[in-house]
């Protein structure tokens, strides 16, 4: 557990429930875009209650409704990606595969967040949004690690004065791109739908400025595209390390033989489509446990003299970094059945599904409780952490936990802490 200050009182670290603890984030928050002038985000928000606020109002922007309404715009930018692919692939010898993704996700989360995208899948220049926010981040972290050592805050004004100034002057563009992105959407009548179509019917005018939007917005941005653009990389790196010209099953040829024999055309791959596709998912997760995208703890306050979550720490794997074989499924409507998984181990059935479980149970890639990442379903991962499966209040597990504080509310995690 990172502690990285104390907190005020028992209450604000454990929130109103008993049984529940909540630990309350760092002030690793505090800083950066937005935060930094007081406008506080979903993410930037340290205070339990009005977190609960935001995260309730929000939540419509990630139901799976709003999800499915939204997958044209998602669509739009992969096909643009996909053609960019296409000509990179045949016009060069090499291209950078992390950048392009990055283009990718960035013109995704900037066209659902803001409406429009940033077009950097169409420009070798950066957009002016994506440049100063990656600037602005910085400056949130330096603003934590300026409030927590006193001998650098006075020592590293003094050695990187330029530098620091050039990060305020960014956190401020960058605050007003988003301000006035979010205004000249607000000014506008669109029947296309984004996170803002949802998030603009759903504000109460005296509460929710244009400027809380904007840090809304903004945030969700740097929490969208950098994590799947990782994934996504991830995936990728890890699928080219088998061996093309083996002649046993790889995962590599495994996952394409499972596309390829469910899809007829390119039309056909789409967001439901893809969610019930069990090896396609089972990469994915693979990859988001061997590289998660947020590696570190995120912090929280421990209170005073420190805690212990359940007096346990959490089971870790022997081999972290071990690829594990992909279970091999008995039966199953998709891919191929009953071949070499390539890893050169022989498992059983029964083996294979307690290192399913392991996996599963040990990585927490989107994190757990309150804080947990909304926008988890949006990353194409609705089948490997809440399947869409109808509950008995007849809405979907996901969106329930869409909206769901604890784990507990969402039925998805039968752990105690959050
Ligand atoms: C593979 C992709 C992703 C991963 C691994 C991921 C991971 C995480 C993690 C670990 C957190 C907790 C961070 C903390 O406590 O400081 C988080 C929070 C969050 N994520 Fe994601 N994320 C992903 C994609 C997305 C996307 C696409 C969006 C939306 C565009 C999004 C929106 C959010 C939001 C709004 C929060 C804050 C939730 C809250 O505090 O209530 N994430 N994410």
């Amino acid at each position: 557990m990172v502690s990285f200050n104390t907190a005020q009182s028992w209450k604000d670290i454990y929130g109103a429930r008993p049984g529940h603890k909540t630990f309350v984030k760092g002030e690793f928050y505090s800083g950066g875009s937005f935060a930094g002038i007081g406008t506080t985000s979903i993410i930037s928000e340290r205070r339990l209650e009005v977190h609960k606020q935001m995260r309730d109002y929000l939540s419509g922007a990630f139901s799976d409704r709003a999800i499915l309404e939204q997958e044209k715009i998602v669509t739009a930018s992969v096909d643009d990606f996909i053609r960019l692919v296409g000509v990179l692939g045949s016009q060069i010898e090499w291209f950078n595969m992390s950048t392009t993704l990055q283009s990718l996700t960035c013109d995704i989360t900037g066209d659902l967040s803001f409406g429009a995208t940033f077009g950097a899948l169409k420009s070798e220049e950066p957009h002016p949004w994506i440049s100063v926010s990656l600037e602005a981040m910085t400056q949130g972290e330096i603003v934590d690690v300026l409030n927590r050592f006193a001998i650098l805050a006075k020592v590293l004004p003094v050695l990187m004065g330029s530098k620091l100034k050039k990060l305020t002057e960014n956190t401020k563009k960058n605050e007003e791109l988003s301000y006035n992105a979010v205004q000249s959407r607000v000014a506008r009548k669109t029947k296309r739908r984004n996170f803002l179509t949802r998030i603009l019917e759903d504000r109460d005018l005296s509460v929710v400025t244009d400027r809380a939007i904007a840090a809304h917005a903004s945030d969700l941005v740097t929490a969208g595209s950098d994590t799947t653009a990782t994934t996504l990389a991830a995936a990728l790196y890890y699928l080219l390390q088998d061996d093309s010209s083996s002649t046993t099953t790889t995962t590599m040829s495994r996952l394409t033989s499972e596309i390829r024999n469910v899809f007829n055309s390119y039309a056909d791959i789409t967001y439901s489509s893809t969610a019930s596709l069990p090896y396609l998912r089972a990469v994915i997760l693979e990859a988001l446990r061997l590289y998660p995208p947020v590696p570190i703890g995120p912090p929280r306050v421990v209170p005073d003299g420190g805690d212990t979550v359940d007096g346990i720490f959490p089971r870790a794997k022997h081999e972290p970094h071990r690829r594990l074989p992909i279970p091999r499924r008995t039966s199953t409507t998709h891919g191929p059945s009953n071949q070499n998984d390539g890893s050169n181990q022989t498992q059983t059935p029964s083996t294979t599904t307690t290192t399913t479980t392991a996996t599963s149970t040990a990585a927490k890639p989107f994190s757990l409780g309150p804080r947990r990442c909304m926008g988890r379903n949006l990353a194409c991962f609705a089948s490997t952490c809440a399947p869409p499966s109808p509950s008995s209040s007849g809405r979907t597990t996901s969106e329930l936990a869409a909206d769901a504080h604890t784990v507990e509310e969402a039925g998805l995690d039968g752990s105690r802490y959050e």
